[in-house]
């Protein structure tokens, strides 16, 4: 149950060289499309080519890392949905018919579940990875969600878990999250690293009404009052939860590999800003997918200066946002490496890609 330590602890996150960013620029300007005509998918290949460079950016496997795990801030009814739904919605991952399957097969994203800390014994699966931390967090409106150690051995267990997965040719990452309560969790981080009031940081989460979001908030004040705590990896440890350090473990890993991560929705870019504030400069390599209908999620882009690519009212998590963007990086990756050069077109040369 105890993974290594020291994969975070040794974890080196380069910066992307960002002096080549004109000289890609003008590649694209020179393909066979007026200059800046694809909008923002040629900022997508831009990033693209300089997490790649100097290799042409690869996208042939994508896979989406669901990390379950639940909170002990749920028995404080901040969700309208009692804890043991984590657990079912595992399964449902597990039989492939949830909408993360529903979205991941039409993104043609191979998918990996983990046990990050689900508060039951999951019946094992093929394609559940166990890397259960603890049977849920501890009640962070009282205490801290888990010890720096655990937090710690999180961040090195999937760092692990995805590093491994990009040596054995995952070119794409995309996280999501599956922990009722969790949204909790994400505004006590958004609030506690951006210094952003916590009320503006709290929403209904997976559908409260206003009652409910007054409570949730009264809640989040009191854990938020407990702890003075500031610095990221004590923000995570105070707050939790399991599955949002493996989240961040999982950006740090994709960062030192030098691959892209899509970020999904709320939940996971609170872990992806634990991890920018740990290693500043994984935020490179982050590809924010959509704009969450919840609210808080705004906030956290803005910290990391991010304007997501789709809009499309998702609140739900499990990554579903992220796998929507899936095919934009890949047709983003397409205009460097197959869309030919005006001058080849206008020449009559076709059928020749860079
Ligand atoms: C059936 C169901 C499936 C979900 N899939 C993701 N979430 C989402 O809702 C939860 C966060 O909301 P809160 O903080 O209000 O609990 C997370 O599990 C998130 O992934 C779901 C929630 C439910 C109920
Ligand atoms: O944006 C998200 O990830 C989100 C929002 C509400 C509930 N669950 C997830």
């Amino acid at each position: 149950m105890h993974a290594p330590l020291d994969h975070f602890a040794t974890l080196a996150v380069s910066a992307v060289d960002n002096s080549l960013e004109p000289t890609l620029r003008a590649r694209i300007d020179g393909k066979a499309k007026p200059p800046g005509s694809l909008g923002r998918l040629e900022d997508l290949a831009v990033q693209l080519g300089l997490i790649w460079h100097p290799a042409p950016p690869r996208t042939d496997r994508a896979m989406v890392f669901v990390f379950a795990g639940d909170h002990g801030l749920a028995e404080d009814h901040v969700s309208p949905y009692p804890a043991s739904v984590t657990q079912a919605m595992v399964a449902a991952y597990l039989a492939g018919c949830a909408g993360m399957n529903v979205l991941a097969k039409a993104a043609a994203t191979e998918v990996c579940v983990v046990d990050a800390g689900i508060a039951a014994d999951v019946p094992p699966h093929p394609g559940l990875i166990d890397r259960k931390i603890g049977y849920g967090t501890r009640n962070a409106s009282r205490e801290p969600a888990m010890s720096i150690d655990d937090a710690r051995r999180a961040l090195s267990a999937s760092i692990a878990l995805v590093s491994d997965a990009i040596d054995g040719g995952i070119d794409i990452v995309a996280i999501g999250e599956m922990g009722i309560g969790n949204t909790t969790s994400a505004a006590l981080i958004a609030h506690r690293l951006t210094g952003t009031p916590i009320g503006d940081c709290v929403g209904r989460g997976a559908g409260l009404d206003d009652a409910g979001v007054l409570h949730k908030r009264a809640i989040a004040q009191k854990a938020a009052a407990r702890t003075a705590a500031s610095a990221p990896l004590e923000v995570l440890a105070e707050f939790g939860g399991y599955e949002i350090a493996m989240m961040a473990g999982a950006v740090l890993a994709a960062a030192a590999k030098r691959r892209p991560v899509v970020i999904d929705g709320f939940i996971a870019s609170a872990a992806a800003l634990v991890a920018v504030r740990l290693h500043p400069a994984a935020r490179a390599y982050c590809v924010f997918s959509h704009r969450s209908a919840e609210r808080g999620h705004a906030v956290l882009l803005e910290a990391m200066a991010a304007t997501p690519y789709l809009d499309l009212g998702f609140r739900l998590g499990e990554g579903t946002g992220a796998l929507m963007a899936i095919p934009l990086v890949r047709a983003a990756a397409g205009i460097l490496t197959e869309l030919a050069d005006l001058s080849d077109v206008l020449a009559g040369r076709l059928g020749q890609t860079q």
